[in-house]
């Protein structure tokens, strides 16, 4: 038996009923055998980061609990993302989504494997995470970074804000 353990997910959408679809997401994930979904944070509206090219997007953070392994869990969410339908253009980093899941946190664990790396590489430099992630977890704690609380307080958030 594997031990539960806390994890976060970040969920994002920029393509058709964000919200809706966020709230799905949720639903679904619940659904799935091995994940409960404890807390989820407000929503917000966010600037494209990284391409800003792009429609604003929806974010949001899950509080899960999971018996499932890293790897198990990340299929979980690539199923999901597959279930919404997400299109993704080929070999577009970045780009418009209906659906993107990342898998930010789980436990104090770190894990560089190609195709799974945590904590996510770019939870510590993203407001659209990390201001969420801290609706759920106030404390929460990036392995290699420190309080995910100090990594916010140096990035711009104005234009992060609450549906
Ligand atoms: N912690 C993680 N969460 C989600 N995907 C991860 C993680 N670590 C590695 N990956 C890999 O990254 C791939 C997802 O790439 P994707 O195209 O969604 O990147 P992106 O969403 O454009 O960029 P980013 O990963 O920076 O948000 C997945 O196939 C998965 O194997
Ligand atoms: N605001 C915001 N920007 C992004 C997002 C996202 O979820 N929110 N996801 C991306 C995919 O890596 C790239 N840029």
């Amino acid at each position: 038996m594997m031990p539960v353990i806390q994890a976060c997910i970040g969920l994002g959408a920029n393509l058709g009923d964000a919200a809706d679809t966020l709230r799905e997401a949720v639903e679904a994930l619940d659904h799935r055998e091995g994940i409960t979904v404890r807390e989820v944070s407000r929503f917000y509206r966010t600037p494209a980061w990284g391409r800003e090219d792009q429609p604003d997007f929806i974010n949001a953070v899950a509080l899960l609990e999971t018996s499932l392994t890293p790897r198990a869990l990340l299929e979980r969410l690539l199923a999901v993302e597959t279930e919404f339908g997400r299109h993704r253009p080929d070999g577009e980093r970045w780009g418009p989504r209906t659906l993107d899941l990342d898998l930010l946190l789980y436990g104090d664990a770190v894990i560089d494997e190609p195709g799974l790396r945590v904590p996510h590489p770019h939870l510590h430099e993203r407001a659209f995470a990390l201001v969420p992630l801290l609706d759920v977890l106030p404390e929460a704690r990036i392995p290699g970074y420190g309080a995910a609380r100090d990594a916010v307080s140096v990035l711009e958030m104005s234009n992060i804000r609450p549906l």
